[in-house]
């Protein structure tokens, strides 16, 4: 689907820290080992996605029809959520036996891979471990060029040459491997903190991935793989659509910091309920700023859908409780609250937050049925900051995190699912419309480690 692989793009574009980090742990204190072309660098990993993950939706919040329910609450998870993970990499990783290969004869010197100074490789270590084909069916080098060709995932390196391969020799390859050792996994602890992963996180996930392999030899991919299947471990129970409930209005309040994007994942969430064939509502709250009150109408313009505004300075409150009157009296099935964001004075927002709440409470006291909390993830750590505020000030229910396609920074979300395990409805990975995604934790766990799944 070409919205999927847009999205994992754009995700992949900011893996590079992660990724770039555990290349250079494993590179630093491993060795090079030369494997014959017909022998794969590892046995296969067990794939970090458990089950085959349903056909991601151009809908992320939830099916356009949620099977009736009395009760908003508790949660009823419209959409099914997906089977509990299975330990498969508590499994201790196989190791090569040593040596990986017969020396082989012939005329080009082979380095020695168990010597320390054995030559670096010059490309990135590989991503997959799957076999190559066999040297017969796939060249080493195009005809004609001396130079090494890359195939994807693997590395190919002395070259036997042409001489070589008219006499028959297959191809040797090398891998990179270092001892899964204290050094080891207190570089990987930096580097998981570096991403914004945060401390008990971080300790956690090496631990777990140091489970049954300590003191064994792990590869790059390995690393990639392993690190990849804790992350989506953690991050799967929270990935969860936005509940849609029976109830008309579903009232769902907005909340999160200046310019975190809750204007644009506002008209993104209209636009997408919209067409999936719900009525919405939405009411611009945040009425001391004229700047955010016109945004919010051109993306109610966008999506279709219509903006309740209150001259500026106005209060909130009111201006939610008669857009409450009208999404009652219109038969909306969905009445989307903006909200002012303003930290400064954390007492204010409260009493405003709170304010609102009653009103509403006064027309349906089971609302607000959705709280959303908008996170920017280019915020790192303090995102973190940003919840543990924002679940004093308000009932949150949710996140949604802004700004994916541009940030390094990913990695906090895993602390977040990890420390709060609030559900994360969906992700921003752009400025546009339809750049709202649902929230996918292999495809996630992969953009951020760097592993081509
Ligand atoms: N790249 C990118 N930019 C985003 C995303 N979501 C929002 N933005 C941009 O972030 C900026 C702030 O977004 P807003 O939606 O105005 O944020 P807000 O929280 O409503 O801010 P205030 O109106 O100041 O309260 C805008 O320039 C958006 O275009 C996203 O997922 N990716």
């Amino acid at each position: 689907m070409a919205f999927f692989s847009k999205l994992k793009d754009r995700l992949f574009r900011s893996s590079s820290k992660l990724e770039q980090g555990l290349d250079a742990i494993v590179e630093e204190g491993g060795v090079v080992e030369e494997l014959a072309a017909d022998q794969p660098e590892a046995e296969p990993q067990p794939e970090p996605r458990p089950e085959p993950q349903p056909e991601p939706q151009e809908v992320p919040p939830a099916p356009a029809e949620p099977a009736p329910a009395p009760e908003p609450v508790p949660d009823p998870e419209p959409i099914p959520e997906p089977e509990p993970v299975p330990e498969p990499q508590r499994e201790p990783v196989p190791t090569p036996a040593e040596p990986q290969r017969e020396p082989e004869p012939g005329p080009a010197p082979q380095p020695d891979p168990e010597l320390p100074d054995a030559p670096e490789p010059t490309q990135p270590m590989p991503q997959d471990p799957a076999p190559l084909a066999p040297p017969a069916e796939m060249p080493a080098e195009m005809p004609g060029l001396d130079m090494p060709l890359e195939i994807p995932g693997e590395t190919l390196s002395n070259s036997p040459g042409l001489l070589g391969r008219l006499l028959g020799r297959k191809a040797a390859r090398t891998v990179t491997r270092r001892v899964l050792d204290d050094d080891m996994l207190e570089q990987l602890e930096e580097l998981l903190i570096s991403a914004d992963m945060g401390v008990d996180t971080a300790l956690r996930v090496t631990a777990n991935l140091a489970e049954g392999r300590f003191g064994k030899k792990v590869s790059t991919d390995e690393i990639k793989r392993l690190l990849a299947h804790e992350i989506t471990r953690i991050m799967e129970p929270v990935a969860k659509p936005m509940p849609l409930y029976p109830k008309r209005p579903q009232v769902v309040l907005v909340v999160g910091v200046n310019g975190s994007g809750k204007t644009t994942t506002i008209g993104k969430l209209a636009s997408q309920f919209k067409a999936a064939g719900k009525s919405v509502v939405i009411a611009a709250g945040d009425t001391f700023r004229a700047a955010a009150v016109e945004q919010l109408q051109v993306w109610g313009d966008r999506a279709g859908v219509p903006v309740l505004t209150a001259p500026e300075g106005s209060d909130p409150a009111s201006l939610a409780f008669d857009a409450m009157t009208k999404a009652q009296e219109d038969g909306a099935d969905l009445l989307m609250i903006d909200t002012a964001g303003r930290l400064q004075n954390r007492a204010d927002l409260m009493e405003e937050l709170a304010k609102i709440v009653r009103v509403i409470r006064k027309k349906d006291e089971t609302a607000p049925h959705n709280t959303l909390l908008v996170l920017d993830a280019t915020t790192g750590q303090n995102a973190l900051s940003q919840v543990e505020i924002f679940k004093k000030i308000s009932d949150v229910s949710g996140l949604v995190m802004t700004k994916l396609d541009g940030t390094a920074k990913g990695g906090v979300l895993v602390a977040l699912a990890d420390k709060y395990g609030l559900p994360i409805h969906a992700i921003g990975v752009g400025e546009q419309i339809d750049d709202l995604a649902p929230f996918d934790p292999a495809d996630f766990a992969a953009a951020l480690t760097g592993l081509e799944s």
